[in-house]
């Protein structure tokens, strides 16, 4: 490639290994297309990431800046994953820390572009200021960011709805007929968390920011798949350019250094899903951010016995507690489910496993990589939303068919073991869950194939190039 087409590109994640992860994926496409990467993050982020692949190492430059002291945030926290819900608004206070050396180091380097995610209100006019180009890449589909709303009234007059209950209808900006919304008791937690501390700014406010001071705005995510909302993003509430950037795929490597990497636990595991009949067995993981009260870890683990399916439970450590789930279990679970079921505790191999054919269902808290890793594979999504964007997305995705959602109570949001087993054996082997496993299967096409999503990249990239800014000497 010609120096002067060869990009320099800055990514800036917000510390979450749901953002890292994506953010990493798309650092490693560009590298592979000859531009030059500076991912930046702090110390343990960084360390967490999965290997670079060795031809790439050279092209993408990582860069460490120490994340700053914050009182009340436990040490070494410095992800979302390291902290419970209620303390994440801390996080963020940390991660707007960053600002000063993230601003030297652009002076510094002079990237064509700098990336970063919604957590960043305050990029967009550092970058501006320096004459850099800026893209706010979203992990968030388009039907998120339009229920979030128009970024213009978000910066001037902040957000209108202020009550939970002004978070569960349609808002007046979508001008056509939708169930996207939240349930009360989602936005109950989340007002929960924005009690605890008001100090900064709130996440929609930041959304606001970061999509309205950006050049243009990228989405992990194909106007295949929801056509009408980027239509109402880039002609109503947007009006700047939007580029899809397709799903971006995991690829899965099963070549002897990347099996290593998941050790003796890989093989373990695919032993023993090698000896589960295709598509038999519902893998259940809830991400890095989200837990389940002592109540629901109950109704949860009587709902997959009961189901009488085979599964495999990621059942991870609370995040920021030191409270064991495995001891939250109903009392002699693990044994009657020892043959049949498989309970992990700590990180799980999740693209591995989901690729594996033995899986043919994946029960899922609704992150967006989750419900990518699930479809590129075409599994059908049994839907337990928790946190977040999550409820708008399981929303999104039973309404397309393309994934069952457990009923949970409209006020508390409690769920029964007996709707769990219900919603698992529709979507696995009921008569009247065929068509979901047929759609789930079939939308493999649109997710996962590599071709296909590859073309999105070659496009961001021809835009990228012709629409950077002449570079300040
Ligand atoms: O044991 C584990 C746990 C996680 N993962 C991977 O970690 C990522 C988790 O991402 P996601 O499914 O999106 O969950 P969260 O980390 O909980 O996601 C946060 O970030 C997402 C993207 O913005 C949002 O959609 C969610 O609401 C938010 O909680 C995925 O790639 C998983 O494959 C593993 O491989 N093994």
């Amino acid at each position: 490639m010609e120096d002067g087409n060869r990009l320099q590109v800055v990514m800036f994640p917000w510390l979450a290994t749901g953002h890292l992860i994506p953010f990493l994926q798309l650092s490693k496409l560009l590298a592979e297309k000859g531009h030059k990467i500076f991912f930046v993050s702090t110390p343990r982020n960084l360390n967490r990431l999965p290997k670079i692949p060795k031809q790439l190492s050279s092209e993408i430059i990582l860069v460490s800046f120490p994340f700053p002291h914050v009182p009340n945030l436990p040490s070494c926290a410095e992800s979302s994953t390291d902290v419970p819900y209620t303390k994440q608004q801390l996080l963020k206070k940390g991660f707007d820390l960053l600002e000063p050396p993230l601003t030297t180091f652009l002076e510094s380097s002079k990237p064509d572009w700098i990336f970063y995610d919604y957590a960043s209100h305050w990029l967009p006019s550092v970058a501006a200021r320096l004459g850099i180009s800026c893209a706010f890449f979203s992990l968030f589909t388009a039907a998120c960011l339009s229920y979030i709303g128009p970024p213009s009234a978000l910066m001037t007059i902040g957000d209108p709805r202020s009550k939970a209950e002004d978070f569960t209808v349609v808002p007046k900006w979508i001008p056509f007929e939708s169930d996207l919304v939240f349930r009360l008791h989602e936005v109950t937690k989340y007002v929960e968390k924005t009690e605890e501390d008001e100090t900064g700014p709130s996440d929609l406010i930041r959304f606001g920011f970061a999509a309205g001071g950006s050049d243009v705005v990228i989405i992990r995510s194909s106007p295949e798949f929801e056509p009408e909302w980027f239509n109402l993003l880039h002609d109503q509430l947007y009006k700047k350019p939007i580029i899809p950037v397709g799903f971006l795929p995991p690829i899965v490597e099963h070549n002897e250094e990347d099996d290593n990497i998941d050790g003796h636990e890989w093989s373990n595991i695919k032993e023993w899903l090698d000896k589960q009949k295709v598509h038999s067995v519902v893998y259940v993981a809830i991400g890095t951010e989200a837990s389940l009260s002592g109540e629901e870890l109950k109704e949860l683990a009587l709902g997959l016995e009961n189901s009488t399916l085979p599964f495999f439970w990621v059942l991870n450590k609370i995040p920021g507690s030191t409270k064991n789930a495995l001891d939250m279990l109903p009392d002699g679970f693990q044994e009657r489910v020892k043959n049949r079921g498989i309970i992990h505790g700590g990180w799980a191999p999740q693209v591995k496993i989901l690729s594996h054919d033995s899986v043919g269902g994946f029960m899922t808290h609704c992150g967006w990589n989750s419900i990518i890793e699930g479809l590129t594979f075409g599994r059908v999504l049994i839907l337990l939303p928790i946190l977040n964007e999550q409820g708008l997305n399981s929303r999104l995705l039973h309404g397309k068919k393309l994934g069952l959602e457990i009923p949970r109570k409209e006020q508390d949001g409690s769920f029964t073991w007996a709707s769990v087993a219900e919603s698992m054996r529709t979507a696995m082997v009921d008569d009247s869950g065929v068509s979901w496993r047929n759609r789930a299967r079939e939308i493999r096409y649109l997710f996962g194939d590599v071709d296909r999503n590859n073309c999105f990249v070659a496009r961001l990239v021809n835009y990228l190039t012709e629409n950077k800014k002449a570079r300040v000497p």
